[in-house]
This record gives structure tokens, C-alpha cells and sequence, in this order.
């Protein structure tokens, strides 16, 4: 450290740091000292020893130094890259049909609901206090079609202090529920609005994403309109890809002059480095090499696509194609809204790979626990910002005591950090996690706004 520093320090944490880095799943920092000033960010990571240096140096006293214990360890927040806030409302039930059958009977009529503002305020806020108090300090959001509600999100999310993208769905096609679609100058329009009084809010956390459901429910014609609209304003784009086999069918029906499911979108301008596509089962590897040329990612959504019987992405053929890869809950083809549940989802789909295939070189819980905090962010290109302890970064983390008291996991003795997680990672759920932070700032527990 040579220069001072600008911003003041507004907290001091000493014991176990657990990330990622780009050349390590798992770093450890065991007797640490890591600063954070009065802007949220990371204003240094040093050993222990080095605290009499760094106190006077960026002038904090030793005694507000807040000492961790035994069984606790800081971790970065985790990242869902595609959560349907939505679809919370019915998270843990009707998950008996393919995805085609299950939007057309449980999640449009539903989603249809939220033209009431005041149903869509209930909803929520509780997916926003639920993903918070189990560790997801970003969320990319889909909402639904409806613009009011979409804001009422974003809202939502900045007042309990999530870090958010936030998309207002787009669909021009459907002809399963009759009023759940809009004309394509309709959702154009209010797309148009709904980034333009979103980012007119100034929500410090909170950005707008431009969300064409999937192919099947946009015309060819709204596709590229949503892609120039994402071009002229640099936003963020979500959707969804290859998840079923219907699915990819369909997209060749109704998209016959273009080459692959991957090519429809490329072909409106809607790959680009601020793209996240859910899914991607059924992706060719000629598809993979089209993400990593335009520096599209993948959200790998596991619990999703077992419990929707949508299929199985091959992981590591993905990373082997240098795609930047994050997970996803997908609420509520997804039953669970905890990032904890989609670590595990994805560690058991690629130890079913290997059951399949011996000789699999199947994700250990190291790459799985990157993929939950810097994969993702590296998939909502916010890498930047979040994603580990790097100076300079917004600290967003999840302080963990693994021994919490009434939380489910046992600790007979001392164990060493990694272990900790690890028993975390397959063990522990929110009881664990005793406080959150988003850029610097507890958000839970929760202590405001009050409920
Ligand atoms: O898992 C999914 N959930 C959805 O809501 C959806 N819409 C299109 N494709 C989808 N897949
Ligand atoms: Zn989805």
C-alpha cells in the first residue's frame, strides 16, 4: 500500500476470509484484516500482523476492530443470475409437467395476477427478503409484462437494499392465456418507459434489463427492437435458451431461416457481453463458441431443470469453451429461492453426469462455490464491482457462523476454514448466515424498512 486513501473507514473485520479468484476456486485468509470505507468499498485486505501499520495509516482505531469467531468466516454474497420474482408466489408447487405445459397452465395465468399492484407488492417483497436473508445479495430479476409492478420491484429491491437488475418481461406471442401478452408496440413502448423511469430513479443498486421472454413468445420483429433498444441505452439483456427439447424444436418452426437457437437472438443483436441466457441444455458446441465470441453468459439453473424434466447442462464442456457460466435459482421452475439449494442442485447434476459417464471430470464444490460469487458476476458483467474481496470492490458478503446456535450443523471440534465452508456450502441454510451486507451497508437481519 503506497497511496492514503480517499474515503474514510467505516468498519474493520479481522478473522476469515473465504473467495474466489480468477486462478483460485477457494483462496483462504486466515488472520485477516480487511477495511471497508464509507463508500461500501474494500479499501484493503492484509494479514493481522499488519494491524498497528494499517491503523494509522487509514486511521481507524484497533478497538473497533471487529473480531470474528471460531466458526465464522466472511464469504462474498452470492449472485442468482435468473430469478422469476414472480413466480415466488407459487415456489415449491406445480412442478409435474414440461416447461411448455407448465407456462401455458400454472405460470402465465399466474404472472397474469400481477396487473394488481397490490398483490405484486406482497409478492415481492417477500422474494426480496426471503433471497436476501439466505445470502443473494445481486438478483436478476425477471418480473412480468406488466410495467407499474416491474418499478414496484426495483423499488423493493433498493429500499431493503438488494442489488438488482430488474427486467419487465417482453412478449408479443402467446396464445395459451388470452390477455397475457402485449401487441409488439405495446411492449416496446413500455419497455422504452420502464428503463426510462427506472433509471430516472437513480437506485445507487438497481439497473433495468431488458427481458424478451424466449424466442416463442416474441415475434422476430420485437426481438429486434429489443435488441437496438439494449444497444443505444448499454443495458443489460436476460432471456432463455435451449432448455427442452420441445422447446428447441419449436424455435426451429417458427425461426426456420435461422441456423440455431443461438443464431435467432445473434441474428437481433441480443448476444452480447451484457447478455445472460437461462439454461443452455441443448446448445451445440458450435452455439458455446458463438457465446464466447460475443461474450454472452449462461445461468445454469439445475433445480429448474430437474424438476421441470428439462435436461442436464454439461458444465464443464461449457467452461471448456471459456463461457462465463453463473447459477440460478429460476424461481419457480425452481422450487427454492436460496442460492445454498442451487449450489448443491448443481454439484448432484454433475455427479449424475458422471454416474452416466465415468469417466466425467465431474464440478467439485470449490468450482461450484466460485460459480455462486464470482462466476456469477462475471455472467452479469459486474465483475467489476462484486464477486469477490478484491480492493476496490463494493463489499457485498455473507457473514457465516457455521456453529450458529439452532442452525443444522454440528461442530464437534476446530476445523480448518475450508472445511467450514464446505459444511456450509452442503449443510447450512439461512440460520447460518448472521448478517448481509450489500456495498458495505447490513441489510440483514433486516433493520429497515420495518415489518
Ligand atoms: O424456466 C423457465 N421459466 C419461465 O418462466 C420461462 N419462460 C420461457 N422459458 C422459461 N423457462
Ligand atoms: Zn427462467
Amino acid at each position: 500500500i503506497s497511496d492514503r486513501p480517499t474515503a474514510a473507514i467505516s468498519h474493520v473485520y479481522r478473522g476469515t476470509f473465504i473467495h474466489s479468484t480468477q486462478e483460485t476456486a477457494v483462496q483462504i485468509l486466515e488472520n485477516a484484516l480487511l477495511g471497508v470505507d464509507t463508500d461500501g468499498k474494500i479499501a484493503f485486505v492484509e494479514k493481522g500482523e499488519d494491524l498497528d501499520r494499517l491503523s494509522s495509516m487509514f486511521g481507524f482505531s484497533p478497538s473497533e476492530v471487529t473480531q470474528l469467531t471460531q466458526h465464522e468466516f466472511f464469504m462474498p454474497g452470492m449472485v442468482d443470475t435468473h430469478i422469476h420474482a414472480s413466480q415466488y408466489s407459487y415456489a415449491g408447487t406445480a412442478l409435474d409437467m414440461p416447461l411448455l405445459k407448465w407456462l401455458n397452465t400454472y405460470t402465465f395465468p399466474v404472472e397474469y395476477h400481477f396487473k394488481d399492484l397490490e398483490f405484486a407488492n406482497k409478492v415481492y417483497t417477500q422474494v426480496v427478503k426471503r433471497t436476501l436473508r439466505n445470502g443473494t445479495t445481486t438478483a436478476c430479476y425477471f418480473a412480468t409484462i406488466h410495467t407499474d409492478a416491474s418499478l414496484l420491484l426495483g423499488q423493493i429491491a433498493n429500499d431493503f437494499g438488494q442489488r438488482a437488475l430488474v427486467g419487465k418481461v417482453c412478449m408479443d406471442r402467446n396464445n395459451a392465456v388470452k390477455h397475457y401478452k402485449e401487441t409488439i408496440q405495446e411492449s416496446q413502448e413500455e419497455t422504452c418507459r420502464f428503463i426510462a423511469e427506472l433509471l430516472n430513479k437513480k437506485y445507487p443498486l438497481v439497473k433495468p434489463v431488458v427481458t424478451p421472454r424466449f424466442a416463442p413468445s416474441c415475434t422476430g420483429a420485437l426481438l429486434g427492437q429489443l435488441g437496438a433498444i439494449a444497444k443505444n441505452n448499454h443495458l443489460h439483456i436476460q432471456s432463455h435458451i435451449s432448455e427442452n427439447v420441445e422447446e428447441v424444436k419449436l424455435v426451429k418452426e417458427l425461426f426456420p431461416d435461422s441456423e440455431s437457437y443461438a443464431d435467432v437472438y445473434h441474428k437481433y443483436n441480443l448476444l452480447t457481453d451484457k447478455t445472460v441466457m437461462a439454461h443452455g441444455c441443448y446448445l451445440s458446441d458450435k452455439e458455446l463458441d458463438l457465446f464466447r465470441e460475443t461474450g454472452a453468459s449462461l445461468s445454469h439453473c439445475p433445480n429448474s431443470n430437474i424438476s421441470l424434466c428439462s435436461g442436464m447442462l454439461d458444465v464443464r464442456n461449457v467452461l471448456n469453451h471459456k463461457v462465463k457460466l453463473g447459477l440460478g435459482t429460476d424461481v419457480a421452475g425452481g422450487y427454492s429461492a436460496s442460492m445454498l439449494d442451487a449450489v448443491r442442485r448443481a454439484l448432484d447434476s454433475s455427479k449424475v453426469l458422471t454416474i452416466q459417464n465415468p469417466d466425467y471430470d465431474t464440478l467439485n464444490f470449490e468450482e461450484v462455490f466460485r460459480l455462486a460469487t464470482l462466476g456469477g458476476s462475471q455472467a452479469l458483467s459486474l465483475d467489476d464491482q462484486i464477486g469477490n474481496f478484491e480492493v476496490g470492490k463494493d463489499f457485498d458478503a455473507l457473514r457465516v457462523n457455521v456453529a450458529a446456535p439452532g442452525a443444522p450443523i454440528d461442530v464437534f471440534q476446530c476445523e480448518e476454514p475450508k472445511i467450514l465452508l464446505e459444511r456450509f456450502l452442503n449443510l447450512g441454510d439461512d440460520r447460518n448466515i448472521v448478517e448481509v451486507f450489500v456495498a458495505g451497508r447490513k441489510v440483514a437481519p433486516f433493520t429497515e424498512p420495518t415489518e
